[in-house]
């Protein structure tokens, strides 16, 4: 088996997908998921105004107003905006929460928290990079989800999928940290068909993703910070054949960051001794 067959299988890519399917899929696992998990209520996500999280944002809001209303109510999504102070695309954002008409819309700031650590730790002489500071960002979303699911009994969904699980391009126990990760086995142009399928403004499900993390290099788009194309992940992930030296550079990103796809490890494992 070549190591792109073994990546494939490992990420649960199929060539090509049913837009519509998959989209029920989705809806139909979170649905299961609350309903064998009474006491869970909904869902949390953060809204960046990208994507992924217009989709799975979407589709969340989805599943809890088919279960309301199979079930009667009691079950809703919240919405996060999570800016560091004011957020270039924030138009995008508003748009994103327009399409997804979410139960409730919670925004908290998350620059005096990320700031007041920064100081905090420069106050012991650890001087945190612009790009560290960019992880700490992911990892400040972070907890505020969690504190929100915890105090609204809700579980936090990712965005995570097949595209970004490859390379290992988010940050670890930041956006990378999830309870339910309803885009597995998707890579972007299939999510992407699969937002346009339901319905949602052309200019989210083609726009160009970020992460917006760095300050030195605002709103850098991931096919520059990456060095590599989407449409050469995507192939990859369906099997097609791509340029050599994409190829290689995937491989290694892939291999590089395994550690981001395992549980924390232990005596026991020994993935990464080969
Ligand atoms: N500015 C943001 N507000 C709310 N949520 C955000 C924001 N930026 C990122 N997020 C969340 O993190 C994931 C990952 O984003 P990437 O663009 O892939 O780094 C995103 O889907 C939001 O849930
Ligand atoms: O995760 P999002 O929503 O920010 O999407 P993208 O990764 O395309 O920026
Ligand atoms: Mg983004």
């Amino acid at each position: 088996m070549t190591l792109q067959q073994q990546i494939i299988e490992e990420m649960d890519v199929q060539p090509t997908i049913d837009p519509k399917k998959e989209n029920e899929r989705s809806i139909a696992f979170m649905k299961d998921y609350l309903k064998a998990h009474p006491f869970l209520k909904g869902f949390v996500l953060g809204i960046s105004g990208g994507q992924d999280s217009t989709l799975v944002g979407r589709l969340a809001q989805m599943a809890v107003d088919q279960l309301n209303e199979e079930q009667g109510g009691g079950y809703a999504f919240y919405a996060l905006r999570l800016p560091y102070g004011e957020q270039f695309d924030e138009e995008d954002a508003q748009d994103a929460l327009d399409f997804i008409q979410p139960t409730q819309v919670y925004t908290v700031n998350i620059k005096e928290a990320v700031d007041a650590a920064e100081r905090a730790l420069e106050t012991e002489g650890i001087e945190i990079s612009d790009f560290i500071k960019g992880n700490d960002k992911a990892r400040e979303r972070m907890k505020v989800q969690y504190a929100v699911a915890a105090a609204k009994s809700s579980a936090v969904l990712g965005t995570d999928h097949a595209a970004e699980a490859i390379t290992g391009f988010y940050t670890k126990y930041g956006d990378g940290a999830a309870d339910l990760v309803p885009l597995h086995r998707l890579n972007k142009r299939q999510g992407r068909a699969m937002l346009k399928e339901l319905g949602a403004p052309e200019h989210l499900y083609n726009k160009i993703p970020t992460a917006d993390l760095e300050e030195d290099r605002p709103a850098i788009p991931d096919e520059v910070a990456l060095g590599l194309t989407y449409e050469n992940i995507d192939d990859y992930l369906e099997g097609k054949t791509i340029p050599k030296e994409a190829q290689e550079k995937l491989e290694n990103y892939y291999l590089k960051t395994r550690h981001k796809r395992h549980l924390p490890v232990t005596v026991f494992d020994d993935f990464w001794k080969s």
